[in-house]
């Protein structure tokens, strides 16, 4: 399929966002949220208008990275639809399906509601003008994440991992999910979080502790670049229990690992043919 013809497809849900980015995983906890959130502040610092869309239904974890557990879009009628207004954090526009629900509620929807809600609270919500739209799907390779990817076919992936083995199989079954299932989503690439860790006192020195080389692997196995290596530091879940960023850290490493990976995936807007 053309370029232009992949684009107009994508326009026609969300006409006013011109890039979406998936955030995928092979499997929880790797890291994916971190990376989608502090992925939108570092587009936002480049000038972009962004927004982010947590696309977790069952673990939305995107309000309280960012401190909007308490928060609540404004919601109104229009055409006896409900339409809603992200909230913004940090200059981004934010939207979560965890702010329409009570903190203990849990998600028991089986996929087809779940894709409809998620289908629901993508078009409802208006969103205005965005040069980028990041995603973080749910972890894993289930119905939301596959629907969701043939929504957007004009929409690019980047997938984290951690470096050891078992990580890279659960990567390499969520980068397959692009290419299979009628899907033909370009992984723009892959990230790999806590690839080592640096000790505070001892800067120079890197430990590996969770294996090495999982990242380069998956890669080299779908031709796609290693966008991020980006280390362990105790610092990335203190912030985000706090609902900061990584740039409110202070910690040069992280941040300028942030700022490259948005200028990376920013130098390759186009989709390949
Ligand atoms: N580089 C890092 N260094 C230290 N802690 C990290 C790093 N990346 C993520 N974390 C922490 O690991 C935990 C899991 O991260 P996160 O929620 O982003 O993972 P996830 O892959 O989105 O998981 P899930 O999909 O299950 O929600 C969080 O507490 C987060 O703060």
């Amino acid at each position: 399929m053309k370029n232009m013809e992949i684009k107009k497809m994508q326009t026609k849900i969300l006409p006013e966002v011109e890039n979406i980015i998936l955030v995928a995983s092979g499997k929880g906890g790797v890291g994916k949220s971190t990376v989608a959130v502090n992925l939108a502040v570092a587009f936002m610092r480049e000038g972009y208008a962004t927004g982010i869309l947590d696309a977790d239904l069952y673990g939305p974890s995107v309000p309280m990275a960012l401190g909007l557990e308490d928060a609540r879009p404004r919601v109104w009628k229009e055409n006896g639809k409900d339409l809603m207004e992200p909230v913004e954090k940090f200059g981004i526009k934010v939207m979560s399906l965890g702010f329409l629900m009570q903190k203990q509620d849990a998600v028991i929807w089986r996929g087809p509601l779940a894709s409809k809600a998620l289908t629901q609270l993508i078009e409802n919500t208006r969103w205005g003008k965005l040069d980028y739209l990041v995603i973080d799907l749910p972890p894993g390779t289930g119905d939301i994440s596959i629907t969701l990817s043939q929504k957007f076919p004009g929409a690019r992936a980047i997938i984290v991992v951690t470096p050891q083995q078992m990580a890279i199989a659960d990567g390499r079954k969520a980068a397959h999910m692009f290419v299979a299932n009628g899907v033909d989503i370009p992984v723009a690439g892959i990230v790999e979080n806590m690839a080592w860790f640096v000790p505070e006192k001892h800067p120079d020195e890197k430990y590996f502790l969770f294996g090495r080389g999982g990242g380069e692997q998956l890669a080299n196995e779908y031709g796609v670049p290693l966008l991020s290596q980006l280390p362990l530091v105790a610092d990335v879940c203190e912030l985000s229990d706090q609902g900061k960023n990584i740039f409110n850290s202070g910690n040069a490493i992280l941040i300028k690992a942030f700022e490259e990976l948005a200028q990376k995936i920013d130098q390759v807007k186009e989709v390949p043919a």
